[in-house]
């Protein structure tokens, strides 16, 4: 791990990330990423794609697979970190858990990331990417530890030219609704507009705390080039919660 990993942008927009991160729940800055960089990582998603070397994204441990295609339409191929485009990636990625560690006190501990190629038709139905286990005997949940230790979602986008026609936008909630039993339920959010609806404009980078912003990708109609990440912590070791978490 580089002891002073190249950030991604200017102290200055990291700071105003963060604020809106904490005030809100999540934060998003158009043209945030090097021209550069986007170009080259667009390129590796394409090459990659081409190559037959991307697969069908999935949905979380906690769904079936039968349902996948019906809550997600992607492509995937995990990145890892070895070509200069991504070595830059993860190192602006790096940059940003390490600020966000000192002024939210997270205790993020790593990054992972993806590309995630939407074909046209691709989307990916509301959801959150990570989940809250509303009491410590929600045993039917425990599917899902695996995906608690998200705390901090990131998606960059890699698009050319991207305009209102291509759909594709980032829908974003800042309130999940539950059950009585504290599950979330968030077809309940089809009667409350959006706070936001981003554009995927290349260059474009959005963050969210995974698990308190619903969002959805909707319906795009063309080829939509992103890199989702998550931000962990280590809340299980040995496949046992962290007491602490
Ligand atoms: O591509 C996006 O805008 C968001 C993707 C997403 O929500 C995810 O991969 O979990
Ligand atoms: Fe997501």
């Amino acid at each position: 791990m580089d002891v002073c990993p190249q950030p991604f942008f200017s102290d200055n927009l990291t700071a105003s990330l963060i604020v809106d991160l904490e005030a809100r729940g999540w934060a998003h800055a158009p043209d945030a990423l090097d021209p550069e960089l986007v170009a080259a990582l667009r390129n590796e998603a394409k090459a990659q794609e081409q190559a037959g070397e991307t697969y069908d994204g999935r949905v979380g441990r906690a769904h079936h697979e039968t349902q996948a295609l019906s809550v997600r339409k992607t492509r995937i191929a995990w990145l890892d970190g070895a070509s200069p485009a991504q070595k830059r990636f993860m190192a602006g990625a790096e940059a940003l858990r390490i600020a966000m560690n000192q002024r939210l006190f997270l205790g993020l501990f790593e990054f992972e990331a993806h590309f995630a190629v939407y074909p046209p038709g691709g989307f990916y139905a509301r959801h959150l990417d990570a989940f809250t286990r509303p009491s410590a005997s929600a045993g039917s949940l425990s599917g899902r530890k695996a995906e608690r230790t998200r705390v901090v979602s990131l998606v960059a986008y890699l698009n050319e030219d991207w305009s209102d026609a291509d759909g594709g936008q980032l829908a974003v909630w800042e309130t999940t609704p539950l059950d009585e039993t504290g599950r979330p339920e968030l077809n309940r959010l089809d009667a409350l507009p959006p706070a936001a609806e981003l554009q995927p404009s290349g260059g474009g980078l959005v963050l969210m705390l995974s698990e308190a912003i619903p969002h959805e990708v909707r319906l795009s109609h063309a080829v939509r080039y992103a890199i989702p990440g998550w931000f962990r912590v280590n809340a299980s070791v040995g496949g046992a919660l962290d007491p602490l978490s």
